[in-house]
């Protein structure tokens, strides 16, 4: 692997070698960056792939032809990358990355079967890096992939000649990147024809405001904006949506690199609403489980609470739920007893487990039930202790010291409080994540069991208090009417939302539809 180190300095003679073994590249605008070298050993890879001609071309389709076979998909679907980034609210390309000139190696072993069985759910169209010296990539994993997934896929790598264009075809991508950043008006030209003629989609990528400008210019559907500096490798998250707003005509917009969380997303989304689709890497490629990163990316550290059958927390975590809430506060409708949470939090750690999702669990209790957490804790083992009513610090000081595997959330109602009262329990709050005594606060709308189940929304001039604290997660009357106002009213901290009455179809029995409704509210996206 590249030490990074390699690219301050500059690399005599190999600009212009590439250049002379590459006319597709424009010598200039790779001169001193980081693409120096990367694009530089592209150019020597392309030497050694099959040269493109009619046999070369034949053999190809044969091979693709053989890939969508036994895949079991239909092979014309050109248009099915841009169709899927242009169908409303935030599309995601998740991408495979082993390793990144900027972070070096972060994945030890690609797992393909993992990679498709959660892009496949939650991924609009994958990418997967090809590029092998810097990246880790290479086509024989984008044609392993194509074998497990009908996601639409791009071909990420340092294209610089039709032989890269070929291959990619042949290992079954749907698309292929063409960077402005690399390549002269008419090297892209040339090959964004070649991918055309094959029936390739293009993803243009941009990383100035004139390459943007230049994208629309030159005809590209889609174009990808970088937030990575490719100077200096610096990420800059305003970057994208600051050249999306500038740019005219109808392209897709997909903005790049740096996306660590679901509220970077919701915040790019605010600044710039022309972004259409986000591409994810290195936050999925570094997390410690893929479904739960990709889940956290896509909706936050979210939850549905007041679960009293499996089967509806299994709908919740293919939905986006990352955490489910078992209620055995007595006043509430969705109570379970400890005997019968006991075996559905069983049967949800199975079945989660049988479908590839892992699950949080949290025990919802009552301050008024305390005296019952040694018991709950050694008959559940839950990830997660939610508390609603009044506890002291020293209170949530000792539960912690006496449970110290037990994450605590205490519930706190700000409805009804002064300015005064919310700025102080803001500010306790903040204390308490802080020392790491409580794992996140839940502000909820309602007391538990009182107006529970009402649908009664929060009050969203209230989080105004709260906005500064991170792993803040928001409940109450919360359903696909409101998601995303929730989650914006959130912004830069945006942690996670606690679904209940409001993906319900009775008091205790969620809806699918409603779930899912809710899930893709939190991305903009209706349906
Ligand atoms: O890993 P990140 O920061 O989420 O970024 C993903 C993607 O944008 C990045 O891999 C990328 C953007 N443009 C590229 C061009 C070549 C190789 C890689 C890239």
């Amino acid at each position: 692997m590249m030490n990074p180190a390699r690219f301050s300095r500059p690399l005599p003679g190999l600009v212009a070698e590439a250049a002379r073994m590459n006319s597709f590249i424009d010598p200039e605008k790779i001169d001193g960056t980081v693409l120096a070298p990367i694009v530089s050993a592209a150019s020597e890879r392309a030497q050694k792939l099959p040269a493109v001609c009619a046999l070369e071309e034949a053999k190809g389709r044969e091979e693709r032809a053989a890939l969508f076979l036994r895949a079991g998909l239909a092979e014309s679907r050109t248009g099915c990358f841009e169709a899927q980034l242009r169908s409303g609210g935030s599309r995601m390309i998740l991408e495979v990355k082993a390793a990144s000139p900027s972070k070096g190696l972060m994945r030890e072993e690609v797992d393909l079967t993992d990679y498709a069985r959660v892009y496949g759910r939650y991924a609009d169209a994958v990418s997967v890096l090809t590029e092998p010296q810097f990246f880790g990539g290479s086509f024989e994993r984008l044609a392993a992939l194509r074998l497990l997934t009908e996601k639409p896929l791009l071909a990420k790598d340092f294209i610089v000649s039709r032989e890269q264009i070929l291959a990619a075809f042949r290992s079954g991508a749907d698309a292929v990147l063409l960077m402005l950043s690399v390549l002269s008006d008419e090297g892209y030209r040339l090959l964004a024809d070649y991918a055309r003629a094959l029936g390739l989609e293009i993803l243009t990528e941009a990383s100035t405001p004139e390459e943007a400008r230049h994208a629309v210019e030159l005809g590209a559907r889609v174009i990808g904006i970088n937030n990575r500096n490719l100077r200096t490798l610096e990420v800059d998250l305003a970057r994208a949506p600051a050249i999306a707003n500038e740019l005219s005509g109808h392209p897709v917009i997909v903005a790049e690199s740096g996306y660590r969380n679901a509220a970077d997303i919701l915040e790019a989304r605010a600044k710039s609403p022309a972004i259409r689709a986000f591409l994810c890497g290195s936050a999925l490629s570094v997390a410690r489980d893929l479904s739960t990163g990709v889940r956290e990316l896509l909706y936050g550290h979210s939850k549905c609470c007041g679960i009293t059958r499996a089967g509806d927390a299994m709908n919740a975590l293919k939905a986006g739920a990352v955490a489910i809430g078992i209620i055995l506060a007595p006043r509430s409708k969705r109570r379970v007893t400890l005997e019968d949470a006991r075996g559905l939090i069983e049967e949800i750690r199975r079945g989660a487990g049988a479908i590839g999702l892992s699950a949080e669990i949290a025990a919802v209790i009552d301050a008024a039930q305390l005296d019952e957490v040694p018991a709950i804790a050694s008959a559940l083992k839950p990830d997660v202790l939610q508390i609603h009513g009044d506890l002291s610090d020293e209170t949530l000081k000792r539960l912690h010291a006496d449970f110290p595997a037990l994450r605590l959330a205490p519930a706190v109602t700000p409805e009804g409080l002064s300015a005064d009262a919310l700025e102080e329990l803001a500010r306790r709050i903040q204390k308490l994540i802080e020392d790491k005594t409580i794992d996140r606060a839940v502000l909820d709308s309602a007391r538990l069991g009182r107006t529970g189940g009402t649908g009664r929304a929060f009050d969203f001039s209230l989080l105004r208090f709260f906005r500064t604290i991170p792993r803040i997660v928001i409940a109450g009357g919360l359903s696909q009417a409101n998601a995303a106002a929730a989650a914006h009213a959130f912004g830069e901290n945006f942690f996670g939302l606690d679904f209940n009455s409001g993906v319900e179809d009775a008091p205790g029995i969620k809806s699918p539809e409603k779930l899912r409704e809710a899930f893709g509210a939190i991305r903009g996206i209706s349906r």
